[in-house]
């Protein structure tokens, strides 16, 4: 079993991800140059950083979070490193009038829109589940329903554009691991509901793509103060997770994994043994030093 971890499933990894990023050999950071690009979730983590990569590529940015006075310091950062333009609104993804918001900023201001990145959560413990109804409804209202309303108003001006949809998603939108349930729900939903929608784009002659990212462990602030108590793995880098979502949505990839090998092995246990998957994910855990809430 020892000889299957560590050789022939990392192996397996490679492989794949050799399959998968065969794709990826056309990309230009030229390409996003002039592009005009929506980033939610962009005042902190891997949203942050996609803005400063987008930035640097000289594309016109408008950024949307929460916090007013960290937007403020992306903005001004964007415009250092090269954003052709770079903007924002701040307000919350619980309230259901800011995607219209957001999208008619959009329109104002660019009269079009060539991406819109979909990548905002709302908090979530890793914890067990506590029974906590309202909580999984306010999570679903703020990482599916308003990611389905910002698609929707986006669609309009992306299917003049040709344009595209990345939405950032998790192995935990693939794997049902512990201390997630919550939030892997909203993921997984996230799945169900843009698979769906790709597949009648296709059948309607729509030329919008759309690249679902399914990321592992990244070193984002708010990720490693959530689990790194628990979960032992070295997280892998905020700012190569974002080149990697951004390159795919650019080459209109159907599925970005990241990191490539581990987020490929796992997917590849589950569909072989999921069983087997599960103990692995439990017994790699520190349970006993799970806070319960
Ligand atoms: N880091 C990881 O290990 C992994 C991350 N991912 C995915 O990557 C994406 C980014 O994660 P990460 O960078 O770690 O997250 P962060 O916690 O660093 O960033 C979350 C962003 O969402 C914003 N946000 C929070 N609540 C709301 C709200 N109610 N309305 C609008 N915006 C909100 C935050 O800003 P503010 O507080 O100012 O509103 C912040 O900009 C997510 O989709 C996540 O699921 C997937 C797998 C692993
Ligand atoms: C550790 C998991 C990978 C499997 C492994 O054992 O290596 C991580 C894969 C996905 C992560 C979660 C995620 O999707 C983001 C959440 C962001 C929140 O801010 C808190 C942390 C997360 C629950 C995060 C935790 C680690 C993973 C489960």
């Amino acid at each position: 079993m020892g000889l299957l971890l560590k050789v022939f499933i990392p192996l397996l990894g490679a492989a794949l991800a050799f399959y998968f990023y065969s794709a990826s050999e056309n990309f230009n950071e030229e390409m996003l140059r002039g592009k005009r690009v929506i980033v939610t979730g962009a005042s902190s983590g891997i949203g942050e950083q996609m803005a400063y990569h987008l930035a640097r590529m000289e594309a016109h940015l408008l950024l949307t979070a929460r916090t007013e006075a960290k937007l403020q310091k992306v903005v001004k950062r964007c415009l250092e490193l090269g954003a052709a333009s770079a903007r924002y609104v701040s307000g919350s993804m619980d309230s259901p009038t800011l995607p219209e918001e957001l999208l008619r900023e959009a329109e104002n201001t660019w009269g079009g829109l060539d991406m819109l990145i979909l990548n905002h959560i709302g908090q979530s413990g890793f914890t067990y589940f506590n029974g906590d109804v309202e909580h999984v409804r306010k999570l679903m209202e703020i990482n599916f329903v308003s990611y389905v309303a910002l698609a929707t108003a986006a669609l309009p001006m992306l299917k003049e554009s040709e344009g595209s949809i990345i939405v950032v998603s998790s192995i935990a939108g693939r794997i049902g691991g512990p201390f997630t349930a919550p939030y892997s729900a909203t993921k997984f939903a996230l799945d169900g509901f843009f698979s769906s929608l790709r597949q009648e784009l296709i059948i309607d002659k729509v030329n919008v793509s759309i690249t679902l990212c399914i990321l592992g462990y990244i070193d984002t602030e708010s990720a490693v103060r959530a689990v790194s108590h628990v979960i032992p793995d070295a997280p892998a880098p905020k700012e190569e997770c974002a080149l990697e979502i951004i390159r795919g949505g650019a080459l209109r990839q159907r599925e970005v994994r990241y990191p490539p090998r581990a987020v490929g092995s796992m997917l590849l246990i589950r569909s072989l043994a999921p069983e087997f998957l599960d103990s692995i994910i439990r017994s790699s855990y520190h349970v006993e030093n799970v806070r319960r809430t």
